[in-house]
């Protein structure tokens, strides 16, 4: 049985409404651009990848820029630019909340566009400006990517997911145009494995699940991680951070045992500790997701 029939997760946010219209907004802002910068969340590469995307991208140049490089570690990173590789894909890792390797993302655009002005060229036309666009699932860094490419701090960037909002172009330098708005993608939950795990990773608005069960359901995703996947965990991350061992109990009985140990039974409590924990690095640095060989789908699946 998965982890999350386990726990009869069934994380929905969105109203297929509110879906069509995310999704034609997308749509728009595409049509407008000629290079797409897609974020993704460096924990979750693949679970922030929507099916769809690169179809709505069609013949566009994409850049795959991997967020939130501080919150996994280095072996972890070898092993997505391996996948990645592997798929023609050069992905840049970034620290968008400091600005780490955000100059790469500008240049990459710059060069992936220039396509654009060569085909200008051969129509007797001037160059102009490439345009672009950061697109992602919501509370991946869009917003702190496009700040770090503008060098201050004017679109809004917030933990809260889904706060973004209309339409301005901003110059990034005279080669290069960015949408100052980022294209949000709809969330696809059809897939309750990478609902999980965007849920774990506070990239879903919290409101639609319940902390015990995701907090219950992530110790046990790490347990199998550390069965299949050690080189990408620090040794024991639950010990080192509560002083109390997690290997002898199920994710559920974990919450409990933690909520006794150290929150007067508040249960509640020692799930959300657990689940912030993740989120701040305070459990150390490591992603929910391998590629290949120790696959997020094998990882999902306990036996
Ligand atoms: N540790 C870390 N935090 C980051 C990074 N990038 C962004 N953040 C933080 O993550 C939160 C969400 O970032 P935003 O830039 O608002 O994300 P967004 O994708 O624009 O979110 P929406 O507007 O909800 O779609 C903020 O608290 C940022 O400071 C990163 O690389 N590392």
């Amino acid at each position: 049985m998965s982890i999350t029939e386990n726990y009869k997760l069934n994380l929905i946010q969105w109203y297929p409404g509110h879906i069509a219209k995310a999704e034609r907004q997308l749509k728009e802002q595409l049509k407008l651009v000629d290079v797409v910068l897609e974020v993704r969340d460096a924990r979750i590469p693949l679970s922030t990848n929507h099916p769809q995307v690169s179809e709505w991208i069609g013949d566009k140049a994409r850049i795959l820029v991997m967020n939130r490089l501080d919150m996994i570690s280095s072996p972890a990173r070898e092993l997505w630019t391996d996948y990645f590789r592997a798929n023609n894909e050069v992905p840049i890792f970034t620290n968008a909340k400091q600005g780490k390797g955000v100059n790469g993302v500008a240049k990459a655009a710059q060069s992936a566009g220039s396509a654009v002005n060569q085909r200008r060229k051969e129509r007797g036309m001037l160059p102009r400006a490439i345009r672009a666009v950061v697109i992602g699932y919501p509370n991946v860094g869009k917003s702190a990517l496009i700040n770090r490419l503008l060098g201050k701090r004017v679109v809004q960037s917030a933990a809260r997911p889904g706060v973004t909002r209309a339409l301005r172009w901003v110059r990034i330098s005279k080669e290069l145009q960015l949408l100052d708005a980022p294209g949000v993608i709809p969330l696809k939950l059809d897939n309750q494995e990478a609902a999980l795990k965007l849920a774990i990773c506070d990239d879903i608005g919290e409101a639609s699940y319940d902390n015990q069960k995701v907090a219950a359901a992530f110790v046990d995703l790490v347990g199998e991680m550390q069965e299949n996947a050690s080189e990408v965990l620090p040794e024991n991350p639950f010990l080192s951070r509560y002083k109390l061992e997690s290997t002898a109990y199920t994710g559920e009985e974990y919450i409990y045992a933690l909520a006794e140990h150290k929150y007067q039974g508040d249960v509640e409590r020692s799930a959300r500790a657990i689940l912030t924990d993740y989120r701040k690095g305070n459990l150390g640095q490591f992603p929910l997701e391998v590629p290949e060989s120790v696959n997020s789908e094998q990882l999902a699946v306990s036996s």
